[in-house]
Protein backbone atom coordinates (compact mmCIF):
# COMPACT_ATOMS: atom_id res chain seq x y z
CA UNK A 1 0.00 0.00 0.00
CA UNK A 2 1.46 3.71 -0.98
CA UNK A 3 1.05 6.26 1.47
CA UNK A 4 1.48 10.11 1.24
CA UNK A 5 4.40 11.35 0.05
CA UNK A 6 4.58 14.45 1.95
CA UNK A 7 7.80 15.06 3.29
CA UNK A 8 7.13 16.06 6.38
CA UNK A 9 10.51 16.40 7.69
CA UNK A 10 11.30 20.11 7.91
CA UNK A 11 11.90 23.33 10.07
CA UNK A 12 12.35 22.12 13.69
CA UNK A 13 14.57 19.43 14.61
CA UNK A 14 16.05 18.18 17.90
CA UNK A 15 19.01 16.14 18.08
CA UNK A 16 18.22 13.77 21.55
CA UNK A 17 21.97 12.85 22.75
CA UNK A 18 20.74 10.65 25.74
CA UNK A 19 17.53 9.16 27.26
CA UNK A 20 18.95 9.77 30.75
CA UNK A 21 22.20 12.03 31.66
CA UNK A 22 24.43 9.01 31.59
CA UNK A 23 23.45 7.34 28.81
CA UNK A 24 25.08 8.93 25.68
CA UNK A 25 24.46 7.60 22.41
CA UNK A 26 27.76 6.72 20.00
CA UNK A 27 26.71 4.31 17.91
CA UNK A 28 23.72 5.90 16.63
CA UNK A 29 21.73 9.06 16.51
CA UNK A 30 18.17 10.13 17.49
CA UNK A 31 16.74 12.90 16.14
CA UNK A 32 13.44 14.19 17.05
CA UNK A 33 11.33 16.75 14.62
CA UNK A 34 8.96 18.78 17.03
CA UNK A 35 7.20 19.63 14.88
CA UNK A 36 5.55 16.21 13.38
CA UNK A 37 6.40 14.61 17.17
CA UNK A 38 8.62 11.85 14.62
CA UNK A 39 12.17 10.89 15.40
CA UNK A 40 14.69 9.24 13.32
CA UNK A 41 17.10 6.60 14.70
CA UNK A 42 19.59 6.58 12.26
CA UNK A 43 22.50 3.44 13.25
CA UNK A 44 26.37 4.59 13.05
CA UNK A 45 28.72 1.85 14.19
CA UNK A 46 30.88 2.38 11.18
CA UNK A 47 31.75 0.09 9.12
CA UNK A 48 28.51 -2.23 9.19
CA UNK A 49 26.00 -1.70 12.10
CA UNK A 50 26.98 -4.70 13.71
CA UNK A 51 24.87 -5.67 16.38
CA UNK A 52 27.74 -5.70 19.58
CA UNK A 53 26.42 -5.37 23.19
CA UNK A 54 26.94 -1.71 22.93
CA UNK A 55 24.66 -1.42 20.50
CA UNK A 56 22.03 -3.41 21.47
CA UNK A 57 21.98 -1.12 24.56
CA UNK A 58 21.59 1.84 22.68
CA UNK A 59 19.26 0.43 20.78
CA UNK A 60 17.27 -0.07 24.00
CA UNK A 61 17.51 2.81 25.26
CA UNK A 62 16.28 4.81 21.98
CA UNK A 63 13.07 2.77 21.61
CA UNK A 64 12.71 3.16 25.35
CA UNK A 65 12.65 7.16 24.95
CA UNK A 66 10.20 7.14 22.40
CA UNK A 67 7.77 5.18 24.35
CA UNK A 68 8.35 7.27 27.43
CA UNK A 69 8.61 10.72 25.48
CA UNK A 70 5.49 9.55 23.27
CA UNK A 71 6.69 10.29 19.83
CA UNK A 72 4.39 10.04 16.98
CA UNK A 73 6.64 7.83 15.20
CA UNK A 74 9.77 6.42 14.76
CA UNK A 75 12.26 5.86 11.83
CA UNK A 76 15.10 3.60 11.76
CA UNK A 77 17.49 3.95 9.34
CA UNK A 78 21.24 3.63 8.67
CA UNK A 79 23.64 6.37 8.44
CA UNK A 80 25.56 4.24 6.15
CA UNK A 81 24.78 4.27 2.46
CA UNK A 82 25.33 0.90 1.69
CA UNK A 83 24.76 -1.27 4.54
CA UNK A 84 21.40 -1.25 6.84
CA UNK A 85 23.07 -3.58 9.03
CA UNK A 86 24.90 -6.66 8.87
CA UNK A 87 23.13 -8.21 11.96
CA UNK A 88 24.68 -9.76 15.05
CA UNK A 89 28.48 -8.94 15.60
CA UNK A 90 29.98 -12.14 14.49
CA UNK A 91 32.95 -11.27 17.01
CA UNK A 92 30.40 -11.46 20.00
CA UNK A 93 29.70 -14.98 19.07
CA UNK A 94 32.92 -16.29 17.90
CA UNK A 95 34.75 -17.81 21.01
CA UNK A 96 32.28 -16.66 23.24
CA UNK A 97 33.17 -16.48 27.30
CA UNK A 98 30.23 -17.82 28.66
CA UNK A 99 28.72 -15.60 30.59
CA UNK A 100 29.28 -13.00 28.18
CA UNK A 101 27.44 -14.59 25.28
CA UNK A 102 24.33 -15.51 28.01
CA UNK A 103 24.31 -11.79 28.66
CA UNK A 104 24.46 -10.74 24.72
CA UNK A 105 21.75 -13.15 23.96
CA UNK A 106 19.57 -12.08 26.91
CA UNK A 107 20.33 -8.33 25.67
CA UNK A 108 19.25 -9.12 21.92
CA UNK A 109 15.94 -10.85 23.22
CA UNK A 110 15.16 -7.65 25.55
CA UNK A 111 16.13 -5.19 22.97
CA UNK A 112 13.95 -7.22 20.47
CA UNK A 113 10.49 -7.52 22.82
CA UNK A 114 10.80 -3.81 23.58
CA UNK A 115 11.07 -2.94 19.67
CA UNK A 116 8.81 -5.27 18.31
CA UNK A 117 5.87 -5.05 21.53
CA UNK A 118 6.08 -1.02 21.65
CA UNK A 119 3.03 1.12 21.25
CA UNK A 120 5.73 3.85 19.23
CA UNK A 121 4.16 3.34 15.73
CA UNK A 122 7.63 1.87 13.80
CA UNK A 123 8.97 2.05 10.45
CA UNK A 124 12.42 0.71 8.57
CA UNK A 125 13.97 2.63 5.97
CA UNK A 126 16.58 -0.19 4.70
CA UNK A 127 18.99 2.08 2.78
CA UNK A 128 21.87 -0.58 2.55
CA UNK A 129 22.19 -4.33 2.80
CA UNK A 130 20.20 -5.75 5.87
CA UNK A 131 21.34 -10.03 6.92
CA UNK A 132 20.07 -11.61 9.84
CA UNK A 133 20.07 -9.54 12.71
CA UNK A 134 19.34 -6.53 10.68
CA UNK A 135 16.73 -8.47 8.93
CA UNK A 136 15.71 -9.08 12.09
CA UNK A 137 15.25 -5.29 13.66
CA UNK A 138 13.26 -4.37 9.89
CA UNK A 139 11.13 -7.00 10.51
CA UNK A 140 10.51 -6.12 13.90
CA UNK A 141 9.11 -2.17 12.39
CA UNK A 142 5.84 -2.34 11.85
CA UNK A 143 6.51 -0.79 8.03
CA UNK A 144 9.56 -1.37 5.92
CA UNK A 145 10.67 0.69 2.92
CA UNK A 146 13.95 -0.61 1.07
CA UNK A 147 16.41 1.48 -1.19
CA UNK A 148 16.88 -0.40 -4.51
CA UNK A 149 19.63 -3.04 -5.51
CA UNK A 150 20.77 -4.64 -1.77
CA UNK A 151 20.14 -7.38 -0.34
CA UNK A 152 17.94 -8.59 2.73
CA UNK A 153 17.65 -11.93 4.54
CA UNK A 154 18.78 -14.54 7.21
CA UNK A 155 21.60 -15.85 5.69
CA UNK A 156 21.75 -18.31 9.06
CA UNK A 157 22.38 -21.28 6.94
CA UNK A 158 25.27 -20.23 5.20
CA UNK A 159 26.72 -19.33 8.65
CA UNK A 160 26.03 -22.63 10.18
CA UNK A 161 24.01 -21.46 13.16
CA UNK A 162 20.18 -22.50 13.31
CA UNK A 163 17.88 -19.95 13.03
CA UNK A 164 16.41 -19.14 16.57
CA UNK A 165 12.68 -18.77 17.32
CA UNK A 166 12.41 -15.02 17.61
CA UNK A 167 13.71 -14.81 13.94
CA UNK A 168 11.73 -17.12 12.58
CA UNK A 169 8.37 -15.73 14.50
CA UNK A 170 9.11 -12.31 12.35
CA UNK A 171 9.34 -13.98 8.99
CA UNK A 172 6.56 -16.41 9.65
CA UNK A 173 4.29 -13.38 10.93
CA UNK A 174 5.27 -11.33 7.45
CA UNK A 175 6.06 -13.18 4.47
CA UNK A 176 3.90 -16.70 6.04
CA UNK A 177 5.35 -19.92 6.92
CA UNK A 178 5.94 -21.78 3.13
CA UNK A 179 7.53 -18.46 1.65
CA UNK A 180 9.70 -18.19 5.14
CA UNK A 181 10.47 -21.47 5.39
CA UNK A 182 12.11 -22.20 1.53
CA UNK A 183 14.30 -18.56 2.62
CA UNK A 184 15.02 -19.32 6.11
CA UNK A 185 16.67 -23.36 5.23
CA UNK A 186 18.80 -22.09 3.00
CA UNK A 187 19.70 -18.62 3.96
CA UNK A 188 18.36 -17.03 0.95
CA UNK A 189 19.07 -13.30 0.55
CA UNK A 190 17.07 -11.25 -1.34
CA UNK A 191 17.08 -8.38 -3.57
CA UNK A 192 15.29 -5.46 -2.76
CA UNK A 193 12.71 -6.09 -5.75
CA UNK A 194 12.65 -9.86 -4.88
CA UNK A 195 11.89 -8.99 -1.31
CA UNK A 196 8.90 -6.38 -2.63
CA UNK A 197 7.67 -9.66 -4.09
CA UNK A 198 7.24 -11.92 -1.13
CA UNK A 199 6.01 -9.56 0.77
CA UNK A 200 9.15 -8.70 3.04
CA UNK A 201 9.04 -4.82 1.91
CA UNK A 202 6.28 -2.50 1.96
CA UNK A 203 8.03 -0.52 -0.74
CA UNK A 204 11.10 0.45 -2.59
CA UNK A 205 12.52 3.31 -3.35
CA UNK A 206 15.55 4.87 -4.90
CA UNK A 207 17.07 6.41 -2.38
CA UNK A 208 17.02 7.15 1.08
CA UNK A 209 15.58 10.40 1.10
CA UNK A 210 12.47 9.11 -0.92
CA UNK A 211 12.19 6.37 1.66
CA UNK A 212 12.00 8.67 4.89
CA UNK A 213 9.05 10.32 3.06
CA UNK A 214 7.13 7.32 2.41
CA UNK A 215 8.05 6.13 6.28
CA UNK A 216 7.02 9.49 7.14
CA UNK A 217 3.38 9.27 4.85
CA UNK A 218 3.14 6.08 6.76
CA UNK A 219 3.52 6.84 10.48
CA UNK A 220 1.11 10.63 9.22
CA UNK A 221 -1.36 7.80 8.62
CA UNK A 222 -1.89 7.49 12.29
CA UNK A 223 -2.30 11.12 12.60
CA UNK A 224 -6.08 11.15 13.73
CA UNK A 225 -6.17 7.71 15.45
CA UNK A 226 -6.02 7.47 19.08
CA UNK A 227 -2.27 6.85 20.06
CA UNK A 228 -3.65 4.64 23.20
CA UNK A 229 -5.75 2.79 21.22
CA UNK A 230 -3.74 1.80 18.79
CA UNK A 231 -0.41 1.02 20.88
CA UNK A 232 -2.80 -1.30 22.53
CA UNK A 233 -4.60 -3.06 19.26
CA UNK A 234 -0.78 -3.57 18.13
CA UNK A 235 0.14 -5.16 21.18
CA UNK A 236 -3.02 -7.49 20.94
CA UNK A 237 -2.03 -7.93 17.27
CA UNK A 238 1.40 -9.10 18.58
CA UNK A 239 0.94 -10.56 21.76
CA UNK A 240 0.89 -14.75 20.68
CA UNK A 241 3.78 -13.98 19.04
CA UNK A 242 5.12 -12.66 21.89
CA UNK A 243 3.22 -14.89 24.85
CA UNK A 244 5.09 -17.93 23.07
CA UNK A 245 8.82 -16.06 23.44
CA UNK A 246 8.61 -14.96 26.55
CA UNK A 247 7.21 -18.39 28.22
CA UNK A 248 10.33 -20.14 26.58
CA UNK A 249 13.23 -17.28 26.51
CA UNK A 250 15.15 -18.80 29.02
CA UNK A 251 14.84 -22.11 27.89
CA UNK A 252 15.50 -20.39 24.05
CA UNK A 253 18.69 -18.74 25.25
CA UNK A 254 20.40 -21.89 27.14
CA UNK A 255 19.74 -23.87 24.07
CA UNK A 256 21.44 -21.18 22.02
CA UNK A 257 24.28 -20.71 24.13
CA UNK A 258 25.37 -24.52 24.15
CA UNK A 259 24.81 -24.69 20.36
CA UNK A 260 26.56 -21.79 19.63
CA UNK A 261 29.32 -22.78 21.89
CA UNK A 262 29.61 -26.29 19.90
CA UNK A 263 32.52 -27.13 18.03
CA UNK A 264 31.05 -27.24 14.46
CA UNK A 265 29.39 -23.74 15.08
CA UNK A 266 32.30 -22.14 15.82
CA UNK A 267 34.44 -24.31 13.01
CA UNK A 268 31.98 -22.44 10.45
CA UNK A 269 31.46 -19.18 12.27
CA UNK A 270 35.19 -18.83 12.05
CA UNK A 271 35.36 -19.49 8.96
CA UNK A 272 32.73 -17.07 7.88
CA UNK A 273 34.97 -14.56 9.41
CA UNK A 274 37.89 -15.87 7.36
CA UNK A 275 35.71 -15.95 4.20
CA UNK A 276 35.10 -12.09 4.93
CA UNK A 277 38.34 -10.95 6.02
CA UNK A 278 39.90 -12.53 2.06
CA UNK A 279 36.94 -11.43 -0.16
CA UNK A 280 39.12 -7.92 -0.38
C1 LIG B 1 13.00 -15.24 22.66
C2 LIG B 1 13.86 -16.34 22.31
C3 LIG B 1 14.97 -16.02 21.40
C4 LIG B 1 16.23 -16.57 21.91
C5 LIG B 1 17.33 -16.42 20.99
C6 LIG B 1 18.03 -15.16 21.06
C7 LIG B 1 18.93 -14.85 20.21
C8 LIG B 1 19.36 -15.67 19.07
C9 LIG B 1 20.61 -15.23 18.60
C10 LIG B 1 21.55 -15.76 17.92
C11 LIG B 1 21.64 -16.95 17.17
C12 LIG B 1 22.61 -16.73 16.05
C13 LIG B 1 22.03 -15.79 15.10
C14 LIG B 1 22.73 -15.02 14.34
C15 LIG B 1 22.12 -14.01 13.46
C16 LIG B 1 23.10 -13.04 12.91
O1 LIG B 1 22.80 -11.89 12.78
S1 LIG B 1 24.66 -13.64 12.50
C17 LIG B 1 25.37 -12.36 11.54
C18 LIG B 1 25.15 -12.65 10.11
N1 LIG B 1 25.67 -11.58 9.30
C19 LIG B 1 26.49 -11.76 8.31
O2 LIG B 1 26.89 -12.88 7.97
C20 LIG B 1 26.89 -10.52 7.57
C21 LIG B 1 28.20 -10.70 6.96
N2 LIG B 1 28.61 -9.44 6.31
C22 LIG B 1 28.40 -9.20 5.01
O3 LIG B 1 27.81 -9.97 4.29
C23 LIG B 1 28.99 -7.92 4.48
O4 LIG B 1 29.91 -7.43 5.43
C24 LIG B 1 27.96 -6.83 4.16
C25 LIG B 1 27.05 -6.55 5.32
C26 LIG B 1 27.14 -7.25 2.92
C27 LIG B 1 28.72 -5.50 3.81
O5 LIG B 1 29.65 -5.75 2.81
P1 LIG B 1 30.84 -4.71 2.57
O6 LIG B 1 31.58 -5.20 1.37
O7 LIG B 1 30.31 -3.34 2.57
O8 LIG B 1 31.74 -4.79 3.87
P2 LIG B 1 32.79 -5.94 4.28
O9 LIG B 1 32.24 -7.29 4.02
O10 LIG B 1 34.10 -5.61 3.66
O11 LIG B 1 32.86 -5.75 5.85
C28 LIG B 1 33.49 -4.63 6.44
C29 LIG B 1 34.05 -5.06 7.78
O12 LIG B 1 32.96 -5.41 8.65
C30 LIG B 1 33.15 -6.71 9.16
N3 LIG B 1 31.84 -7.36 9.36
C31 LIG B 1 30.91 -7.58 8.43
N4 LIG B 1 29.83 -8.15 8.98
C32 LIG B 1 30.08 -8.30 10.29
C33 LIG B 1 29.35 -8.83 11.39
N5 LIG B 1 28.11 -9.33 11.27
N6 LIG B 1 29.93 -8.83 12.59
C34 LIG B 1 31.19 -8.33 12.76
N7 LIG B 1 31.92 -7.81 11.76
C35 LIG B 1 31.38 -7.80 10.54
C36 LIG B 1 33.99 -7.40 8.10
O13 LIG B 1 34.66 -8.52 8.63
C37 LIG B 1 34.92 -6.30 7.70
O14 LIG B 1 35.92 -6.20 8.70
P3 LIG B 1 37.43 -5.81 8.34
O15 LIG B 1 37.93 -6.88 7.42
O16 LIG B 1 38.15 -5.79 9.66
O17 LIG B 1 37.36 -4.47 7.66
Amino acid sequence: MAFRTKNLFEKTTKLVRSYSSDKIYTHMSLTLNEQTGIATLELAKPPVNSMSFGFLSQLAAAVQQSEADKYKGLIITSRSSGVFSAGLDLKELHHPDSDRILNYLRRLQDVWFQLYDCSTPTAAVINGHSIAGGCLLALSCEYRVMVNSFKIGMNEALVGVPVSPMFIACMQSVIGQWEAEKALLVGRLFTSEEALGVGLVDEVVGGKSEGVCKAEGYLAGFREVSARARGLSKRYLRQEVVRDLVRRREEDVKKLVEIISSRGVQDSLGEHLERMKNKK
